[in-house]
């Protein structure tokens, strides 16, 4: 039994972060304050291998075809809502789809809590009570070091890609590294997250069962039919003066290595889309997305989902679907996809886990939104002392070694600000 209740936006606090308690299975997922908080498990379901997606969603067809709900809200978001993160590749590929027992949501000045229980109408949480509970502590003593590969060694397989790009086996590779950050005790998470939700507001702040950060990368969110996807593909670094940066700005959005990046990216989630929606609108110029620590070429692509869709039944595509669909676009794979992703395998040394794939939420009628699991990292589910980053780069035949090792480097930032201590 699922029941949402509408909460006055009074009885939040306003940082819903401040709800979440330490050993129940966080889950978040916020931009601009706004979003949801969740905790504990009412279901989940494991999926993994390469119908990852297509097995999450047939579970979550059954699972939202059997509940009874009660919602007096009635938003995307709102009644039953499953959080989820996906894996990058098809193997091992693990993945998740969490329902949890309460969930707190605020959206455009309208807050709700969602409570789901086995047996009888579930109880409401005391939010006020939880609000008042002690912050979490920093991490302590954090160290880094090198993961799969030394930076040097990166910057070769770097160059090995530039080579085989220029072989004409491929037109665009995304290669990622990782680095091991190890503190003193097991890491709160809920530490690096009110970091990275302050610092990083515009970008939607995540947490899925360890896997956590705050990603500027909307791969696909569809709300009542409508769909929007943000790809970003080009990137330069900010200095932090100002007026330089507006120049960087300028030479980022002529940089014909960047534009030809970008449009790979564009082209490839246009194109993914397009046999689920009716209209696709493609901007024909990208924007400077500016974020504190680099700024992206960006373009919002839009349609509108077919109502009837063969496969999916009369509501059409869900976001679930869709993010299938996208995933790997060339933003975090390559060009062309197949070659891209095996390359990716056959030399990037490390498995990705849940990096750089989905990571989102959907409500019982395919609406939701997953964004790209980008500026994050995983709490080791043996050790949660032992947290691993992972930043990466789109290669293309233009690309210099050591500029996207630095790159990279800037990538990781977010998350390894967000271990130090620091104001919370
Ligand atoms: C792969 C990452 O970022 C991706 C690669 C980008 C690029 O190469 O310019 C930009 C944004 C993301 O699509 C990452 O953050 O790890």
């Amino acid at each position: 039994m699922t029941r949402t209740v509408e909460l006055p936006p009074s009885a939040l606090p306003t940082d819903l972060l401040d709800l979440l308690p330490a050993g129940a299975e966080p889950m978040a997922w916020l931009r601009r304050g706004d979003g949801l908080v969740a905790w504990g498990v009412a279901a989940r379901c494991r999926t993994s291998g390469h119908d990852r997606f297509a097995d999450a969603s047939d579970w979550w067809r059954e699972v939202a075809g059997a509940a009874a709900v009660t919602d007096e809200v009635e938003v995307p978001g709102t009644g039953l809502v499953a959080l989820g993160s996906f894996g990058f590749a098809d193997e091992p590929g693990d993945s998740l789809l969490v329902v949890p027992e309460v969930l707190v949501g605020r959206r455009e000045g309208r807050a709700w809590v969602t409570v789901t229980g086995s047996g009888g109408t579930p109880a409401l949480p005391d939010l006020a009570a939880l609000a008042r509970r002690e912050r979490p502590a920093p991490p302590r003593e954090v160290t880094f070091a090198d993961g799969a590969m030394s930076g040097a060694a990166w910057e070769s397989v770097v160059a090995d890609a530039v080579g085989r790009i220029g072989e004409g086996d491929l037109e665009k590779v995304v290669l990622a590294r990782d680095l091991l950050a190890t503190a003193a005790a097991p890491v709160d998470v809920r530490w690096p997250l009110h970091r990275l939700a302050g610092d990083y507001a515009m970008c939607w702040t995540f947490h899925v069962e360890g896997m956590f950060g705050a990603t500027p990368e909307m791969l696909v969110r569809r709300e009542r039919g409508l769909v929007t996807s943000r790809v970003l593909a080009g990137t330069i670094r900010r200095t932090g003066d100002d007026a330089r940066d507006a120049g960087l700005a300028g030479q980022l959005a002529r940089s014909s290595k960047d534009l030809e990046e970008h449009e790979y990216a564009v082209r490839s989630v246009a194109e993914s889309l397009s046999p689920y929606c009716s209209s696709t609108n493609v901007p024909e110029v990208p924007f400077v997305l500016h974020l504190p620590n680099v700024m992206h070429l960006a373009t919002d692509v839009t349609g509108v989902v077919h109502d009837h869709h063969e496969s999916a039944g009369a509501a059409g595509a869900s976001v679930l679907d869709l993010a299938a669909a996208l995933h790997p676009s060339a933003a975090v794979g390559g060009t062309p996809t197949k070659v891209a992703v095996e390359l990716i395998e056959e030399i990037e040394g490390m498995d990705r886990g849940r990096y750089a794939a989905p990571v989102g939420w959907m409500d019982a009628h395919g609406d939701g939104e997953f964004g790209i699991a980008l500026r994050s990292a995983e709490v080791d589910p043996a050790d949660p002392a032992t947290v691993r980053l992972f930043a990466g780069c789109g290669v293309v035949a233009g690309s210099d070694p050591a500029a996207e090792l630095a790159e990279a480097q800037a990538k990781f930032l977010p998350v390894r600000d967000a271990l130090g201590p620091g104001p919370a």
